[in-house]
């Protein structure tokens, strides 16, 4: 049989070339004559490290350059943290598989000496750019300030002592695959901090006529995510929100069975929405769109459209 050749294009930062090399391996796990390449795409998103994202272009910035590779013939696929994928794509490439989610919940790494969260001293200084984060932890604990930091996770973790920080916040998943474990100091309950819509899935792109690529990545596909990631991104849509506003939606699939929240916050955290729908795996999608509804219904637009009116954005990117 002849060598097959499969070519990922992904960014550059450590914690995508993990998950890229994850993807790789599990490939070739599967395909012992499949022979599996790396390209490193540099995205708008890592060249402008000192701009606030939200002012250098928007939506996708970490997923265009890749999805331009891939319109050109130079990658086959691109492997995405679910949280960075637009709920658009452009004429020629597809949302092909949902992995099996990771750990979705958020953590805290703390300052030396505090054991949990709610040991943090009162005005503590967070760290976290994330306009999702920083409502829901406000919305707690009103007398926190919370301080931007920008870079990839380990610069991240380093700015608790650089920037004499109480707590620095990310995301379980990406500190697993970092090998951080151990610097986990908390992790937050879903219940007081919900997750970012797709955190810890990872999302594989391609492009949509390319029946062979197709098929051989089709196993990566993990239906019960796949159902929780669609409900959340559905959400998103309907709310015509982008990666850099306060909304969050979250999923559980437990049989046939999709639990979702979503939830709309002003950047203070004072006007929240939030609930919570039930319904059968095959209304994902259209749960997904009614709970948006219902938020809409309460006035998420409002809150929405004062929060795009801040001159306050997410600028984390891994
Ligand atoms: N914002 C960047 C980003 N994109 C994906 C992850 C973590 C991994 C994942 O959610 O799959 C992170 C790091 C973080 O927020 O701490």
């Amino acid at each position: 049989m002849s060598t097959r050749t499969l070519r990922i294009g992904t960014r550059a930062s450590t914690l995508a070339l993990w998950q890229a090399n994850w993807v790789k391996e599990e490939l070739e796990k599967r395909y012992p004559d499949l022979e599996v390449t790396l390209t490193k795409i540099k995205t708008q998103g890592d060249k402008i490290l000192d701009v606030p994202l939200a002012m250098v272009g928007g939506k996708g910035l970490f997923v265009k350059e890749i999805q331009e590779a891939m319109l050109r013939d130079e990658v086959d696929i691109a492997v995405h943290s679910m949280k960075d994928v637009p709920t658009f794509f452009p004429d020629g490439t597809g949302l092909r598989c949902i992995t099996e989610r990771a750990d979705p919940r958020d953590i805290v790494v703390l300052k030396p000496g505090y054991k949990s969260f709610a040991e943090i001293r009162q005005n503590g200084r967070i760290g976290t750019s994330s306009l999702r984060r920083k409502a829901q932890l406000l919305h707690r604990r009103p007398d926190l300030e919370m301080v931007d930091i920008r870079g990839n996770v380990q610069t991240r973790i380093g700015k608790l002592t650089d920037d004499n920080l109480d707590a620095v916040v990310l995301a379980a998943a990406g500190m697993h695959r970092l090998g951080f474990s151990a610097q986990i100091g908390e992790y937050l309950d879903p219940k007081i901090c919900l997750p970012a819509i797709g955190q810890g899935a990872l999302g594989l792109e391609s492009r949509i006529d390319d029946d062979a690529t197709n098929e051989l990545i089709d196993f990566f596909n993990h239906l019960p995510t796949s159902y929780a990631v669609t409900a959340e991104r559905a959400v998103l849509s309907t709310l015509e929100g982008g990666c850099q506003v306060p909304i969050a939606a979250f999923g559980t699939v437990t049989g046939d069975q999709l639990e979702l929240t979503g939830l709309v916050s002003d950047v203070l955290g004072q006007k929240m929405l939030k609930e919570t729908m039930t319904c059968h795996v095959d209304q994902a999608f259209a749960t997904g769109v009614a709970l948006a509804k219902e938020l809409l219904s309460q006035g998420a637009a409002e809150i929405l459209n004062e929060v795009y009116g801040c001159e306050t954005f997410n600028t984390e990117g891994d």
